[in-house]
């Protein structure tokens, strides 16, 4: 990657950002395009940007494929340093690094959450195994739940507006939930596990056997308790859209009918949740979609209730670190 890139185009960035999110995430893509253009494009750069961290941390290509990796830290030195190039007002010359600056400039978006990211492809990177519930949220939080702060703020969410992020974070740990509830199976052959220590031991399941025929049963009944959470989770940030515009929540809304449905559907399929990779068809994002754009018309309808108290609540994110943008897309 030279630091000395010239200034990419603004469209083209885009463009290359929708094909990462259209190839990366089917279900995001479909909600994405409920956005304004402006928060549209925003919000497949940020994406472009995440999904290349990710492969870049997992030595995949857009999400497929994930390998067990011998260089982690040197990955993530990779991350970061590009990253920090793209902060400081360079160009790096990829298409993901350069979006980022674009985001940056154009949103506010803090650098804490930022950092909070790389920081969760860090742990990830780490290899170390998560012990309890509160560890499950916290990686939750640095690999998912900051990419939901940052969506509320590229939706025009004010980084001073705590509990609307708490709320925004809510979403992105659902998704996450779900996302690890759907890939046990994939995760088990890249070695990983993201099924608490604590919750294999409650269930007499021995380390790294919970894949085996044996366990299936037992497994089905953590990948519930996956599900709930993320219900929970979900239900959570639900209450936070009446803050947002109609285009933001209805696209919000659909993502969480179509990305809840994965879990809902992992867990419904019992043993048999692994057979093959859970997703949500065509039609069923369809009905999301349009179930979607009632409930966001109906968004400000509801009287506004506090955030539950059991919820895991993040660490301060964006606002612990500077709290400023040292980027920017004006001149070198
Ligand atoms: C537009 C945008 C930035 C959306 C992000 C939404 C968000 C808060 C995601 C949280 C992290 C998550 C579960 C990513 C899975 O993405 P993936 O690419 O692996 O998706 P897949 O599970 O559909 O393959």
């Amino acid at each position: 990657m030279s630091r000395a890139a010239e200034t990419p185009g603004r469209a083209a960035l885009v463009a290359t950002a929708q094909d990462s999110i259209a190839r990366g995430s089917k279900s995001f893509a479909a909600a994405s395009r409920l956005f304004d253009p402006a928060t549209r494009e925003r919000a497949w750069l940020l994406y472009a940007w995440c999904r290349a961290c990710d492969d870049i941390a997992d030595g995949q290509i857009l999400g497929h494929d994930m390998t067990k990796v011998a260089d982690g830290p040197a990955r993530i030195a990779a991350i970061r340093s590009a990253t920090d190039a793209v902060l400081a007002g360079a160009w790096v010359g990829d298409p993901a690094f350069d979006g980022l600056r674009f985001v940056v400039a154009e949103t506010g978006l803090p650098r804490g959450y930022i950092d909070d990211l790389i920081a969760g492809f860090a742990l990830d990177a780490e290899d170390r195994r998560l012990r309890s519930t509160d560890d499950l949220l916290t990686y939750c939080y640095h690999v998912a739940g900051v990419v939901g702060c940052m969506m509320a703020i590229v939706m025009g969410v004010s980084p001073d507006d705590r509990d609307t992020l708490d709320r925004a974070c809510d979403m992105g740990i659902a998704f996450q939930l779900a996302n690890i509830a759907r890939d046990i199976e994939e995760d088990d052959r890249a070695g990983r596990c993201y099924l608490p220590m604590e919750w294999l031991v409650a269930m007499d399941i021995p380390p790294g056997q919970h894949m085996k025929p044996p366990y299936r049963a037992r497994l089905a009944v953590l990948a519930q308790r996956l599900a709930d959470m993320a219900t929970a989770y979900a239900d959570s940030a639900r209450a936070g859209v009446g803050r947002l515009s109609f285009r933001a929540a209805w696209a919000v809304l659909a993502a969480a009918d179509i990305y809840g449905a994965i879990a809902r559907k992992v867990a419904a399929a019992g043993e048999h949740g692994w057979d093959h990779r859970v997703h949500t068809g065509r039609s069923e994002k369809a009905g999301a979609i349009a179930r979607a754009a009632l409930a966001a018309l109906r968004r400000r309808e509801a009287r506004p209730r506090p955030r539950s108290p059991e919820l895991w609540t993040r660490p301060d994110g964006g606002l612990a670190s500077d709290g400023g943008t040292s980027g920017g897309t004006g001149g070198e």
